[in-house]
Order: C-alpha cells, then structure tokens, then sequence
C-alpha cells in the first residue's frame, strides 16, 4: 500500500497574499469549517507574510491575525491550526501568542541558504510542545546538495519538517525530486520532508506528485489556488490526483471540491491567473508574493509590470526584499 500524505492548506495565509491581506474573521470561520468538514488535516493561517506581517511594506491585515488564528481553532473540530513566521518579520512573542490562541503547528520561513537564523524559533516552539515545520523558501535558486545542509541545520534545531519551497513556481518536475530526495537522503528518520508549489508554470500538482514520489510526506496546497502569484497547487486537484494514484489524502473529493467554489471562491477577490504577469515570475524566478506589489507599482510609476518582475529575477531578490521593487520602478521611469 502506497503511503499517505499530510495536506496543509494554506488558503488562509499564501491567499492572503491575493487578498492584500482582508481575510475577515467571517471568512476565516467559514472557510475553515469548510476544510475541517472536507478532511483538511492542517489549515495554515496568518498574514500573507507570517506573523507580524501587517505593515506598510507587505500591507495592513484587515483583522489582526492572532484573531484570526483564534477564530479558526475556534471553528476547526479536527483540523489543526498552523501559523508561518519569518525571523525578523515576527518575532519569538508572536509564537508564543499564537500557541496561546490555541494554534499548533508552527511553521518557520527563511530563505533557502539562511536556515540558521530560524534557530531560537524552533527551540522555543518544541519547548511549547508545537510541531515543528520548516520553510526553505525560493528553493530554486540553490542545489540539491546545498539545500539539504540547510535542512540540516533546521532539523538539528528542532524542526520536524523541513519544506522545499518553490516560491517562484520556477521548479521543473525532476528539479523538484532531486530536491525532496536530497533532503530526504540528509535527514532519514530526523525530519520528514515537505513541498509547497506555485502555479506559475502551471506545474504544483505534477510537482507535488514527483514531490511524494521522491519521499516528501506533508505537502501544501491552496483551494482554488487562492495564493501569491498565480496561485498555490489546486488541493481539490492535488486530491483528486491522489485518490487516482492511490496516494491516501484523508480528504474528501467531492466535499473539497464544494468547498472551493461555493465557500472560497465568494471570498476571492479574482481569480488567481496563469497570466503573462504570473508566467513572467515563474520563468524569471521571482517570489510569487512580488506580483501585487509589481502591479501597485507600475501603476504609480507607469512602468511595465513585467518589466519590474525582469528585473527583480536577475537581481535575485528573496522575500522580504519587497522595497526593492521600488527602486526597480524609478530606475525604469527615470528611463522614459
Ligand atoms: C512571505 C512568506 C511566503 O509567502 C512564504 C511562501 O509561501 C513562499 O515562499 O512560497
Ligand atoms: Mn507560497
């Protein structure tokens, strides 16, 4: 028998992104009762930047998002509630805030060669008795072997996950598994290995797929895509694609497909879109969270969009880097 998988559905952290981070407590109630209904095992939520995220850099949460979190421990009957932070955008209070609104996975984000300012975090959350997920993010931008000492590091922290994260949706396929393998060959029994797609190639569920074909046990998605850039891997696909292979999920076919278009979708403010803007970031290797702000900016600078996202691929921008963008912009109306 084929071995399960563990979904976690970031609908209600990376659609934050796609939403400039309005998620009401409304929404979050009844999407996460949606997904909890569905099988969902974990439902990520938090700003589209992680905790702390709401500022005038990444953009103002709506409602603040240790609410959010207790809402949706309030509204999950099985579902556990998992939180992201990036080391500097939040800070170790914020976990603390977090497990104490009831939230139990605690999912810590660096760029994929910084794993060890992530240290401290991962020791305080096992010390709180939360489980441990690691996000190296922008995973295409290093190799195999180089990644995986940076799980290392994670692992021998304390983490009990670590993800390859295509933030970029710029993986291809055998990318993708050579990746997974690598770290699975790194950690053994240490730490399971995950992935978290974008759609910006078209390819998060073939990648999740070749993802768990090469060891990787928890693996991300969004409903409807509702994520950064042209969005996360399809769980409803990604769920219907397993039950096909055999791959057990957990989540019901039909029960998250109602959930994506009856509940998430009135909750979207669009539809996420394989669109030249989104192409443009898998191809370029740009961080999907940049596409709002490239479009904010070409808007007040009357730019190219696609030009700033160019850009920002060859200067190899990472998250966090968002500011950048703007100096992207001048430069290119000082040009005109
Ligand atoms: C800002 C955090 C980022 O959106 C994490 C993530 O989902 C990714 O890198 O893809
Ligand atoms: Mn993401």
């Amino acid at each position: 028998m084929t071995a399960g998988i563990r979904i976690t559905d970031s609908t209600l952290r990376d659609g934050s992104h796609a939403k400039r981070h309005r998620f009401t407590a409304v929404e979050v109630r009844d999407i996460v009762t949606a997904l909890d209904a569905a099988g969902i095992p974990v439902i990520e939520v938090a700003h589209g930047d992680g905790l702390g995220g709401s500022s005038f850099t990444y953009g103002l949460s709506h409602t603040p998002e240790q609410e959010l979190i207790r809402v949706a421990v309030g509204a999950a009957t099985r579902a556990r509630i998992a939180f992201l932070m990036l080391p500097g955008v939040g800070v170790i209070d914020d976990i603390r805030a977090a497990a104490g609104n009831g939230a139990s996975v605690c999912r810590i984000a660096t760029h994929c060669t910084e794993a060890d300012i992530a240290v401290q975090h991962f020791g305080l959350a096992r010390d709180l008795g939360l489980e441990t997920v690691g996000f190296l993010m922008m995973a295409h931008s290093t190799p195999p072997d180089a990644l995986a000492r940076q799980a290392r590091i994670m692992a021998d922290a304390g983490c009990q996950c670590v993800y390859v994260v295509d933030s970029a949706g710029a993986l291809v396929l055998d990318q993708v598994g050579d990746r997974v393998s690598a770290l699975v060959a790194e950690l053994g029994d240490d730490a399971q290995v995950g992935f978290h797609g974008h759609e910006n190639l078209g390819l998060g569920v073939a990648n999740s797929i070749l993802a768990v074909r090469a060891g990787a046990r928890q693996i991300d998605g969004s409903t409807r895509r509702f994520g950064a850039g042209a969005g996360n891997t399809p769980v409803e696909a990604l769920v219907g694609v397993c039950d096909k292979l055999g791959i057990p999920t957990g989540v019901d076919f039909f029960a998250i497909v109602d959930a994506a278009e009856d509940v998430v979708r009135p909750a979207m403010p669009d539809e996420c879109r394989l669109d030249r803007m989104a192409l443009i970031m898998g191809y370029a290797g740009v961080y999907s969270s940049f596409l709002l702000h490239a479009y904010a900016l070409a808007d007040r600078y009357q730019v190219s969009g696609a030009e700033i996202l160019v850009r920002a691929g060859e200067r190899r921008l990472v998250g966090g880097q968002e500011d950048q963008l703007i100096g992207i912009a001048r430069e290119l109306a000082s040009r005109t």
